[in-house]
């Protein structure tokens, strides 16, 4: 990384706890080859900045921006809500698009409107969707549903939200052979006294994370499909914060259209300098 033009300015945000680093790389900095790994090195909590993702904010000719989006093993995936909401606001705060913008995605064109603090985005369609699949891991049988929101996502309901093994059965679901080649997030669902509750394994990061958007989405397409909730729907995330999905035009089974709206916070902006890739 020693050739890289050093320092490289960034933000660090998180949306409900989902921690990013942003960069804007309208004017390349990072070759392609090296970008993977770049954000490898940047996400290790300890001897780097640390974060679940790098988003590489870019031009794009049918949109205010596009983005490249790295989780933090390095592997590049199609879309993320949380961090949606993050750059979203970055791009606004920057100047880069209005507080009403649109971007392009691997999974798509994503809308976004930004108050403040909070920012709402329009999801690209969901599909793929699949219901009560049995699924066996450890000689145990699963009820499993999964949709696509832009990244692919299992879900499950249980009984017990703080007890189920998120990060041990959600990583043998994640690579389980009915999700390969591109593998799966997992997602836990509990119904508690004041609504519901989502823990999500997230494919990437290889771990639970403190929230997940597309994982929130996914889970209130699919308890709404199942009529166990009506739009708009609040879920509160592992790290204590909700979420809240609002489904448009929705049918018996799926809806036309996803609103996924939350905070987006700015928690420091810094440089990034040779040591960071030590
Ligand atoms: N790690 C996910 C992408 C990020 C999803 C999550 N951070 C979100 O907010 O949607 C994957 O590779 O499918």
């Amino acid at each position: 990384m020693q050739t890289l033009p050093l320092p490289i300015p960034f933000w660090k945000m998180n949306g409900a706890g989902n921690d990013f680093i942003i960069i804007d790389h309208r004017q390349p900095l990072i070759p392609q080859e090296k970008m993977a790994e770049f954000s490898r090195l940047l996400c290790r909590r300890k001897f780097s900045v640390g974060a679940d993702g790098v988003f590489l904010v870019e031009p794009s000719t049918r949109a205010d921006f596009s983005w490249r989006f790295f989780n933090s093993d390095g592997s590049e995936a199609e879309m993320c809500g949380n961090g949606a909401r993050c750059v979203a606001r970055f791009a606004y705060m920057q100047g880069i698009a209005a507080a009403r913008m649109r971007f392009e995605t691997l999974a798509g064109l994503v809308e976004a409107s930004v108050a403040d603090t909070r920012v709402t985005i329009r999801m690209t369609p969901p599909h793929s969707f699949l219901f009560d699949r049995q699924v066996e891991v450890d000689g145990q049988r699963f009820l499993v549903h999964s949709v696509d929101t832009g990244v692919p996502h299992a879900v499950l309901f249980t009984d017990d939200i703080d007890m189920v093994d998120v990060v041990g059965l959600g990583r043998l679901i994640r690579h389980h052979p009915d999700f390969a080649p591109a593998g799966t997030n997992v997602n836990f669902i509990g119904r508690t006294t004041d609504g519901f509750r989502i823990r999500t394994y997230e494919r990437g990061v290889e771990d639970e994370t403190m929230a997940c958007g597309t994982g929130v989405a996914a889970g209130a397409l699919i308890a709404a499909a199942k009529g166990l909730v009506s739009s708009p729907v609040d879920m509160v995330t592992s790290g204590g914060v909700a979420l809240t999905v609002q489904l448009l035009d929705q049918d018996e089974t799926k809806a036309a259209a996803v609103l996924l709206r939350g905070p987006a916070h700015i928690v420091y902006k810094g440089e990034i300098t040779a040591e960071a890739f030590v």
